[in-house]
């Protein structure tokens, strides 16, 4: 079995900073074009997918660009605040996102995807509460970083 030294990060594995840079494209094309989240995203700042690729390259090991560059949890968390994203808003953006992965092939292999939507699962609930009306998040936080869970990559 490896040692904890071997395990690359979920970053490295699924080929990094380009191979998040793709899968944001691809998904907010989609998402603009969708009947029932565009709407929400008709004023994206047009590096919004860039800074979404920063985030989640973060998050799952990569350098941290976001918190460096771009303002941290703090500035991710004013993004969604007062939203009232939905709860069919919440899982069209995670299928967008799936289809999004499918289409860049991202890596398919089943430890890295069940990382992979562990993490977007967590995320997009944590978006729709902090979201609604009233909602008090922490309002300082570091930016998370996601592991493999139980599963680590098969490596023969
Ligand atoms: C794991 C889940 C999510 C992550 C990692 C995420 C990440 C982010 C980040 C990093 C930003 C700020 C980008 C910047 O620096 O300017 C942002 C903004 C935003 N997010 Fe999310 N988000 C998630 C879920 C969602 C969901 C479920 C929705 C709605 C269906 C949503 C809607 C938005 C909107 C509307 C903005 C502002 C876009 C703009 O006008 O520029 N997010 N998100």
């Amino acid at each position: 079995m490896a040692s904890n030294e071997e395990v690359p990060t979920l970053y490295d594995w699924a080929g990094g900073v380009e191979a998040f840079e793709r899968l944001t494209e691809v998904f907010y094309a989609k998402v603009k074009k969708d009947d029932l989240i565009g709407p929400l995203f008709e004023h994206m700042d047009p590096g919004h997918p860039k800074y979404v690729a920063m985030w989640l390259s973060e998050v799952f090991g990569g350098p941290k660009r976001y918190t460096e560059e771009r303002g941290g949890y703090p500035h991710m968390l004013s993004q969604h605040l007062g939203k009232g994203i939905s709860e069919p808003q919440r899982r069209r953006w995670v299928n967008l996102l799936m289809d999004a992965a499918d289409e860049v092939d991202l890596p398919g292999d089943p430890e890295f995807r069940a990382a992979f939507a562990g993490y977007i699962e967590w995320g997009t609930r944590l978006a729709v509460h902090n979201s609604q009306p009233g909602a008090t998040p922490p309002t300082k936080a570091p930016v998370p970083r996601w592991g493999w869970g139980v599963a680590p990559p098969y490596q023969p």
